[in-house]
């Protein structure tokens, strides 16, 4: 039996779309920690952007391309985290960015249940980044947001500089409604000091059995996926069948009903937005920002509000550097970054995650950008 304290400790990063994920790992991985961290990136949307956000990203960084982490939890999470432990010595920790969509039970419970992965590998908290703007509206419409306040161990309660203080008592209230256990740290630009998040041991297995009664309970889609009609599309845009999430996205959506949009693995409640799509746009070459940026400005005010996540990687004409663009509803943020290396295209790239997009006046107006 090996104790706790020779396995791996696992930090699962979750937080619906655009809180804040990326800034923390960021931080996390930008800061003297003498600590060498193996980072596992779920991607959403066709085209790898999130990857590309992440500092450092060339030696640490693996991603999990198309699909959802929740449903690819037992495919690909597992050979990656395998792969990674067969190189212990390497890593001090792993963190597994999910996708904001993803719901965290079935990312905590590979660790409990698969029996290779659970010998080396430790859970050691579920942090939750929440975005303090935004978190009130989503815990109305999206029960992935509400499942990953309930499950997590740390909540930063970040974006505090966007909201008043009254508003940060409502929300911090409504959190408090939903987990009374985790610690809630609120943050700007997801600041914290690193022992706050990281190698905690916080992850409290009977707390989690206390909402989730049925967590420990393998199923019979462990190890395939076939047939298992997932009723989800949130990332179904341009993806052919085999988008790697091993469910059929083509077929049935929305056509069993489930309380509250869930759906069972095993006997856990697995949580799902069913309306939600996704555009991934390029365009093999450079962008005008003088066309760019009004266009996207434009944009926030009139479709602001269906999107719920939007960024994007540009090469603007004559810019020796990438443009790092990126949005959450109607609030825009972009940013010269490093320089484009020699062997890299300049390639322009944008991703929408919302509902209601209108794919094809999205490409057309990208397309106009092109310089
Ligand atoms: N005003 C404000 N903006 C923030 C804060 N934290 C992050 N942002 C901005 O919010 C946007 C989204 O941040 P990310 O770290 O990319 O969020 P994410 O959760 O990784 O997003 P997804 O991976 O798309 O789900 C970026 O434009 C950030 O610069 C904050 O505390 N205040």
């Amino acid at each position: 039996m090996s104790s706790a304290s020779d396995k791996t400790p696992v930090t699962v990063l979750t937080g619906y779309l655009g809180a804040g994920k990326t800034t923390l790992l960021n931080r996390i991985l930008s800061e003297p920690h003498g600590k060498k961290y193996a980072v596992i990136v779920n991607e959403f949307g066709e085209i790898g952007i999130d990857n590309d956000l992440v500092v450092g990203a060339d030696e640490e960084v693996f991603e999990m391309n198309n699909g959802c982490i929740c449903c690819t939890v037992r495919g690909d999470l597992i050979r990656i985290l395998e792969g990674l432990m067969k190189r212990k010595g390497k890593f001090d920790a792993i963190i597994v960015e999910t996708t904001g969509l993803a719901d965290p039970a079935p990312v905590a419970q590979t660790f409990f249940i698969d029996e290779e992965v659970g010998r080396k590998a430790r859970l050691d908290a579920v942090v939750t980044v929440a975005d303090a703007k935004w978190l009130t509206d989503r815990l109305k419409d999206a029960p992935e947001a509400k499942s990953q306040i309930a499950f997590a161990d740390v909540i930063l309660l970040n974006k505090t500089d966007l909201v008043s203080g009254e508003e940060l008592e409502e929300v911090e209230a409504r959190i408090r409604g939903i987990n009374p256990y985790a610690r809630i740290i609120r943050t700007v630009k997801s600041a914290v000091a690193l022992d706050e998040v990281l190698d905690k041991g916080a992850f409290d297995l009977d707390r989690i059995l206390s909402i989730e009664p049925a967590f420990l309970e393998a199923d019979d889609h462990d190890h395939h996926h076939h047939g298992h009609d997932h009723g989800h599309d949130h990332h179904h845009h341009e993806h052919g069948p085999d988008c790697g999430c091993g469910h059929d996205h083509h077929h049935d959506h929305g056509h069993e009903k489930h309380d509250h949009g869930a759906h069972a693995h095993g006997g856990l409640k697995h949580y799902h937005d069913e309306t939600m799509q996704s555009v991934a746009l390029e365009i093999p070459g450079e962008v005008d920002p003088n066309k760019f940026m009004p266009w996207v400005n434009a944009l926030a005010q009139s479709d602001g509000q269906n999107f719920l996540r939007w960024k994007g990687i540009l090469a603007f004409k004559g810019e020796d550097r990438r443009f790092v663009f990126q949005g959450v509803h109607m609030i825009l943020d972009g940013d010269l970054q490093r320089e484009w290396k020699a062997d890299e295209a300049r390639r322009s790239k944008l991703v929408f995650i919302g509902k209601e997009l209108d794919e094809a006046k999205l490409r057309r107006e990208f397309e106009a950008c092109a310089a």
